[in-house]
């Protein structure tokens, strides 16, 4: 069935249930299906766009308006935007600023990412929460003609995260070192002194911000592809290891992370930190589990539990998968605890330097209550020193 809606919208969201919603389409034009989940960020679009642990999601913004401020190239988190598609209440007109790089529209459409505005974002929200992430397929035809049987059935034929490694296709190409001074952060952030600490982070979709955090705490970081051996993994002679954030499965990377892991854990006694998916796959690494969630943690504001300190930080979060906190084994010590569900946020092995986080201390976007963990690594790697 060719179905013109009402006003012509130019884009059509096709939840694999079948629901529709209609709206303007900016950004480029075309179809795409993935995994729908939404982000309550109040600021901050652009970093979470151009965030790897995106890749296969069409994000849905809670905060009406998105593409007020413009984008800047030091706000992207990678080269090119990786969420599949964006869904917006408003739709961007003028931005305020950095209009050089113009506005929202033009720089996902030259990044061949599809968007849609104009969307009861409310309603889609209360449907993921109700019925967990769905599949959909997202079309913008300038025409506004939409196949959209065609539509709900690519949605339904997604085949879904669970299984899915994505980290081989956002992953560098090859090893590179971290250049500090061509990412450095605003005056006053940036690190003075020489690097402290040779670190190797494995890159399964790392954000920008993180190795720039861990190179103002003191590292002087090589960053190493996904698929990267235990053996690669040592012929840097590092001081500590990191486990980056990334997309997919954290079960289904772990098939070749997994082994690199167990073996830097059991062939040295080297620091290691892990954010996100590099979390789950340190757990997994260590005899636990992971479990897919109903909608996941997407945000800027999620209280979380350090039960060292017993202070409460404020976080930024982007996961869709989670540890289960019941399946840790002996010696493995729940270290953060989230406060909106009381899922598993961190681990720690309990007598040596090995620790891991599931939210976000580099932020990017959201508050820096959690950058102490950099700090934490560092120390641990000035100690073993
Ligand atoms: N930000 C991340 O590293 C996400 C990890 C994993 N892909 C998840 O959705 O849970």
């Amino acid at each position: 069935m060719i179905a013109s809606a009402p006003n012509r919208p130019t884009a059509c969201l096709a939840l694999a249930d079948g629901t529709l919603f209609y709206g303007i389409g900016f950004g480029a034009t075309g179809e795409t299906t993935a995994e729908l989940c939404f982000n309550t960020a109040m600021t901050g679009y652009q970093e979470i766009m151009t965030d790897p642990s995106y890749a296969g999601q069409v994000v849905t913004f809670t905060f009406p308006h998105i593409g007020n401020t413009g984008v800047t190239p030091e706000d992207d988190e990678t080269a090119d935007p990786v969420a599949a598609g964006m869904v917006v209440k408003w739709m961007p007109t003028t931005p305020s600023n950095w209009r050089s790089a113009g506005p929202l529209g033009d720089w996902l459409a030259t990044r061949g990412r599809i968007a849609i505005g104009g969307v009861d974002t409310r309603r889609l929200t209360r449907a993921i929460r109700q019925a967990g992430a769905p599949h959909v397929a997202l079309a913008h035809n300038p025409d506004g003609e939409f196949d959209v049987e065609a539509l709900v059935a690519k949605a339904r034929a997604f085949a879904g995260l669970e299984g899915m490694d994505l980290a081989r296709e956002v992953t560098c190409a090859q090893s590179y070192r971290w250049d500090e001074m061509r990412w450095a952060w605003p005056d006053g952030y940036t690190r003075q002194e020489a690097p402290k600490h040779k670190v190797v982070a494995i890159d399964y979709g790392a954000k920008r911000n993180i190795l720039r955090c861990l190179a103002s705490a003191g590292c002087d970081v090589t960053v190493l592809p996904a698929t990267a051996t235990t053996a690669d993994v040592l012929s840097h002679n590092p001081d500590g290891v990191f486990l980056s954030n990334g997309p997919g499965d954290p079960a289904a990377t772990g098939a070749y992370a997994v082994p690199m892991i167990q073996g830097v854990l059991n062939q040295t006694t080297l620091p290691v930190f892990g954010i996100c998916l590099g979390h789950q796959m340190l757990a997994l690494a260590l005899g636990a589990q992971t479990v897919k969630m109903n909608h996941g943690h997407h945000g800027a504001n999620h209280p979380v539990k350090d039960h060292d300190t017993n202070k409460v930080e404020i976080t930024s979060m982007n996961h869709g998968f989670a540890v289960d906190a019941q399946s840790l084994p002996d010696g493995i010590i729940e270290t953060h605890t989230s406060l909106f569900d009381g899922s598993n946020c961190g681990i720690r092995m309990k007598d040596r330097p090995v620790f891991s986080v599931q939210h976000h201390p580099e932020a990017s976007p959201g508050p820096q209550d959690s950058f102490y963990l950099f700090e934490r690594f560092a120390e641990a790697m000035a100690a073993r020193a």
